[in-house]
């Protein structure tokens, strides 16, 4: 076996400097642009990728981390696992990434506790499997043409089963897909390839006796394959636990450990193989402490044959490069690290060696203490904003945005240029928010809200106007296909200078008589959904934020608005990924909610809205956020969220509308789902709302959806005020 040279990273980002890949993506979905020139600019970027990795130093190249949309969907495709529906597709690939019409897309889902989605396989008794190395071989084929040796990287056999819609049917078929994985093995050795890496992030997750078979198996299997090249299994976003000694008595030959929190218990059963050390963290902008990163290559080194410096997951969770930031402060950028300065830091940690003092350890800040406001008992509450309010039974409202014109963000594109003055945008969003107010008005909603039109995004608006923050010009990260965020760099101490959304809320107000909702970003969201500093504990830094949002609560209180939303979309996304640390992770995370809430008075109504999440996993801690009202999604995941939830005992809206389809659901459609909804909850707690904003929708599916919205609640109010609701 050839010696793993002695710096890599374990991928890269795809989406391209200027987000070329999006550009020829979605101008190919368009039609505008065919098959030739996509993978045109997929070759280009992928060109460009290695020969900047090698300019740079890096000893190893991965192949294989491009993706068209995603790596799961690559690793399907891979393994032949593509469900019979889509075979026939013009395309099948991104017939299943985003749906054909008349064929719903496979279903997405957060990548680990990242903000990167992945298309969830479907994996049955039926799946038949059958190897398919088109993508690896010819990537691996470019990368010679050029001169670059590399080393393919794929989803490994038990992440990727665990991965899958089902994952318990799934693992059933482990021995099919490893006669997959062996085919590969020795398709790669005939084609002479060294090193492939195997990435098995599902280990980082507390698994069962059963998985751990799973994976002493499956490796054992593949290091038993007869000509093969060198297994260097990849593990990342957190430690191995007891993986790790199941792992380390298989002959695979290298393991890559995440050592960016510390180094993990256990490390003697490395004994001889090569470790990949990931010290250098892929998932945030941070320089890395090199002392920090020279004791951890240290530790792993008593134990190790050999250690590889390495970036702790692929560096796709962050931006390219930090020399496309010119406007950021000095000081800021001197702290600060992208893809490629990340790639310098590995090279640099791996030619100096491991020398260096031993680091120092950060004192723990204090803990702050919680605000000393309580509100009072809901049962007070709801009685004070049942009097104030004098809502209708079956309220209908909305999540929050209104869609975002083209208009809308050219002008704030010229205002930003300096081509627009800033009085002139300001009047476009208030005629904006106008036709918003009118047009719920018209529809008859019962709280509305303004719109959001001055919001570019949820959580970059707020970062543009706290203290503490900076947001970058093409800081773009890939959140899913061809969509990108540009998350902002929390660096410093949060403060709120001045009121955020006030004007534009007293604006909507003065413009109606019905009551209109306030609507903020929730702390949790905010912070992750953002680059966050790491020289405070995420707790301090999040209830920092909190403060800052109580601020504008109170605000909003004041301006007259007696109903405010703080939306925490992303709470589930930062759970920790083992079971031991979720607890005290919700606790906070509550805390922090509860924290920019409880200033509100009693007649104060205050909501908060949930999606993208598998709210199951974490009823507990919504229900102890204690709001009013929770909006929820869940058009798609239908009465499985209402048993979930409808044990609350206070307002609950879930989702009649599912907003992430163009399709306008029907009258009926919206009737019978709240027909459902009336089953499992009392009248008299029940919101009427679709399951998220409108932001991405056209204004003719929303009037058009929002109007059958109102029909079927009309009937069913007529209903229920008659006495025979259900
Ligand atoms: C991802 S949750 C979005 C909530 C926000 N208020 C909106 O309506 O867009
Ligand atoms: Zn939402």
């Amino acid at each position: 076996m050839s010696r793993f040279p002695q710096s890599t990273v374990l991928g890269y980002p795809r989406i391209g400097p200027r987000r070329e890949l999006k550009r020829a993506l979605e101008s190919y979905w368009d039609g505008r642009t065919g098959r030739a020139e996509l993978d045109r600019v997929g070759a280009a970027l992928r060109a460009d990728t290695w020969r900047r990795l090698d300019e740079l130093g890096l000893a190893a190249l991965p192949s294989n981390t491009f993706s068209l949309y995603d790596q799961v969907l690559d690793t399907a495709v891979l393994l032949g696992a593509v469900p019979e529906r889509y075979r026939d597709a013009a395309d099948p690939y991104f017939a299943m990434a985003r749906g054909t019409e008349g064929l719903a897309p496979l279903r997405m889902t957060k990548w680990f506790d990242t903000n990167y989605h992945y298309i969830v396989p479907e994996v049955g008794p039926e799946t038949v499997f059958k190897l398919d190395a088109a993508k690896p071989l010819a990537e691996l084929r470019q990368a010679r043409e050029l001169g670059f040796e590399t080393r393919p990287v794929v989803i490994g056999p038990v992440t990727f089963l665990l991965l899958s819609a089902d994952p318990a049917a799934a693992l059933d078929r482990l021995d099919d897909v490893l006669a997959c994985y062996e085919e590969l093995l020795g398709a790669l050795a005939a084609e002479g390839v060294a090193w492939v890496q195997l990435d098995e992030p599902a280990l980082v997750a507390d698994r069962t006796p059963d998985e751990l078979a799973a994976v002493r198996t499956a490796y054992e299997r593949l290091a038993g394959v007869a000509a093969r090249p060198a297994l260097f299994v990849a593990s990342y976003f957190g430690h191995l636990g007891e993986a790790l000694p199941v792992l380390a008595a298989t002959a695979v030959e290298a393991i890559g450990v995440d050592l960016v929190n510390g180094a993990p218990d256990g490390l003697a059963a490395l004994a001889g193989k090569t470790v990949v050390a990931g010290v250098v963290s892929g998932r945030e902008v941070w320089r890395t402490a090199p002392e920090r990163a020279a004791h951890a290559l240290r530790t792993v080194a008593q134990h190790a044959g050999q250690v590889v410096v390495s970036t702790s997951c692929s560096l796709l969770h962050v931006p390219y490069d930090l020399r496309d930031e010119p406007d950021l402060d000095p000081e800021l950028t001197a702290r600060l690290a992208f893809a490629e300065q990340k790639v310098a830091e590995v090279v640099e940690l791996a030619r100096t060696g491991f020398e260096g003092p031993e680091p120092v350890e950060r004192a723990a800040p204090s803990a702050r203490p919680e605000p000393v406001e309580r509100r009072s008992p809901y049962e007070v509450r709801a009685a004070a904003q049942a009097a104030h309010l004098r809502l209708p039974v079956l309220p209908i409202t909305t999540i929050g945005s209104f869609p975002q014109t083209g208009e809308l963000r050219q002008a704030r594109a010229a205002l930003a240029a300096g081509t627009l003055a800033a009085g002139d945008y300001e009047r476009l969003v208030e005629a904006e928010i106008e036709r918003v107010v009118r047009l719920q008005e018209r529809l008859g909603l019962d709280v509305l809200v303004h719109g959001e039109p001055e919001r570019n995004d949820m959580v970059q608006y707020f970062a543009e106007h706290l203290d503490g923050f900076a947001v970058t010009r093409n800081g773009w990260v890939q959140s899913y296909g061809s969509r990108c965020t540009k998350p902002p760099i929390l660096h410093g101490d949060v403060a709120r200078p001045e009121p955020i959304t006030v004007r534009w809320a007293r604006h909507a107000r003065s413009l109606t008589g019905k009551p209109v909702k306030g609507m903020l970003t929730g702390p949790v969201t905010i912070v992750a959904w953002s680059f966050v500093r790491d020289d405070l504990p995420l707790r301090e830094v999040t209830f920092q934020v909190a403060d800052a949002v109580r601020e504008e609560v109170r605000d909003l209180e004041a301006a007259g608005l007696s109903i405010i939303q703080v939306d925490e979309p992303a709470l589930r996304e930062l759970l920790p990924l083992r079971r031991a640390g979720q607890a005290g992770y919700l606790e906070w995370a509550v805390a922090a909610y509860r924290r920019a809430t409880s200033g509100a008075g009693d007649s104060t109504q205050i909501h908060t809205h949930l999606c993208y999440s598998d709210a199951g996993e974490i009823l507990a801690a919504i229900d102890g956020l204690d709001a009013d009202v929770t909006t929820i999604e869940s058009a798609r995941s239908g009465a499985r969220i209402l048993d979930a939830v409808g044990s609350f005992g206070r307002g609950l809206g879930p989702g009649v509308y599912d907003i992430h389809s163009p399709r306008v659901p029907s009258g009926a459609e919206v009737e019978e789902l709240l027909r459902r909804t009336l089953a499992a909850l009392p009248a008299e707690r029940v919101w009427v709302n679709p399951d998220c904003g409108l932001k991405t929708r056209t204004y003719e599916q929303v009037e058009a959806a929002l109007a059958n919205v109102a029909a079927a609640t009309g009937r069913l109010r007529a209903e229920l005020t008659s006495g025979n609701a259900r």
